[in-house]
């Protein structure tokens, strides 16, 4: 049982032919980390995939005031969102693509209105959502964003440790936490992306972030190059020279503490990581290939620079896999403990 108290969290099912709607029921069948999780999706959707995988989960649509209940092994409260179309595993349609949508409305709404504590996603397929005609749609991150009004936002990935940001006298493995200048977007159109304007606003709502949710009072961030040896004084690019260095020296200025740009590829060595806090890597697969490497299945993705709490496992649909159970619960775990965490914190 989870008490009264424990904050109560919006899961959005995701992409409805893959892997979300099975991991909610997998949550609610095993047992979650302490919160009160409502999935916010389609009831007979997640019927037919409890049934599909064989898993005893009571799922119960909650009326559009009634309080979430205790959670308990077993029970899945569900605000209702219902289906546009007919959901097969493995197989997308464009039709659905109002209700994943919709899904994040519901949510952001409860969170807006006090009625969740924070929301945490199941991965949807930006792909079918663009194919639908949402034109423009690069994935939660920039969703959530313009839903919120806010000018700015941070995608930051992070390990499990992540969750022992707080603890005095944590022993284990340091936490790895990776966020990125650039996210969804051709490589073609990064290096034009990153101005210093940019990076400063970046880097301030990192620092900002790393402070409000992890704890970390001062907080060390390592910045990447855009380029091989981080452009090797300017023979392999200028980016560092003419954006990233004076963006960071008048940060420096300020009062954060910045390392770089350093060359990427020995940023991310244990030596270099040693006190860093969190790493800004300049594109998305510059970054995120290095914190999969190191904890994919135990890792989370977080919104930062939000009004509210968001984050998110660390794995896309995974159309492979869906409706076998054969999905790992592991991301979702964390994301959930760390939105229980961060709401636990206010915003
Ligand atoms: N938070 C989100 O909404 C995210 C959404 N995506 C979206 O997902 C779609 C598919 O992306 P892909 O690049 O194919 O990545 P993917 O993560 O869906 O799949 C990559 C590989 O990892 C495996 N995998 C993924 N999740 C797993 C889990 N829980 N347990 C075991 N194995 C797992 C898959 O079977 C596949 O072999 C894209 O549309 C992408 O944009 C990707 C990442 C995050
Ligand atoms: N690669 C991370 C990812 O795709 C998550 O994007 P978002 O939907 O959380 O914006």
């Amino acid at each position: 049982m989870v008490s009264r108290d424990a904050p109560v969290l919006a899961l959005t099912c995701g992409e409805p032919a893959g892997i979300g709607p099975e991991l909610a029921v997998m949550l609610a069948a095993d047992g979650g980390p302490a919160a009160r999780v409502v999935a916010v999706g389609d009831p007979v959707l997640l019927a037919e995939r409890a049934a599909m995988l064989d898993r005893r989960v009571e799922i119960r649509v909650l009326a559009p005031d009634e309080p979430p209940p205790v959670a308990r092994r077993g029970l899945l409260p569900v605000w209702p969102v219902a289906l546009r179309t007919p959901s097969h595993p493995g197989r997308l349609d464009p039709a659905n693509a109002g209700h994943v949508l919709e899904t994040l409305d519901v949510a952001i709404d409860a969170c807006r209105s006090g009625r969740a504590d924070g929301m945490v996603t199941a991965p949807l397929h930006k792909g079918v959502i663009l194919d639908a005609g949402h034109a423009g749609f690069t994935g939660h991150t920039e969703y959530l964003r313009d839903a919120c009004g806010v000018a700015e936002v941070v995608m930051m990935l992070a390990t499990d440790s992540a969750l022992h940001a707080r603890e005095a006298g944590w022993r284990g493995e340091a936490a790895l936490r990776v966020a990125l200048a650039t996210t969804h977007l051709p490589l073609r159109e990064v290096a034009d992306t990153i101005t210093a304007p940019r990076l400063e606003r970046l880097l301030r709502i990192l620092h900002a972030d790393l402070q409000r949710w992890f704890g970390i009072t001062a907080p060390r961030i390592a910045v990447c190059g855009l380029n091989p040896h981080a452009g090797e004084g300017g023979h392999l690019g200028r980016e560092e020279l003419d954006v990233i260095i004076p963006a960071l020296e008048g940060l420096r200025a300020e009062g954060l503490a910045l390392d770089g740009p350093l060359p990427a590829d020995t940023l991310f060595t244990p030596r270099h990581l040693e006190g860093v806090d969190a790493v800004l890597a300049m594109y998305h697969d510059q970054g995120l290939p290095v914190l999969k490497y190191a904890g994919f299945g135990r890792a989370a993705n977080i919104t930062l620079g939000l009004p509210l709490v968001r984050t998110s496992v660390d794995h896309g649909t995974a159309l492979d896999l869906a409706g076998t159970g054969r999905a790992d619960l592991g991301s979702l775990r964390v994301a959930v403990a760390l939105a229980a965490e961060m709401a636990g914190r206010g915003v």
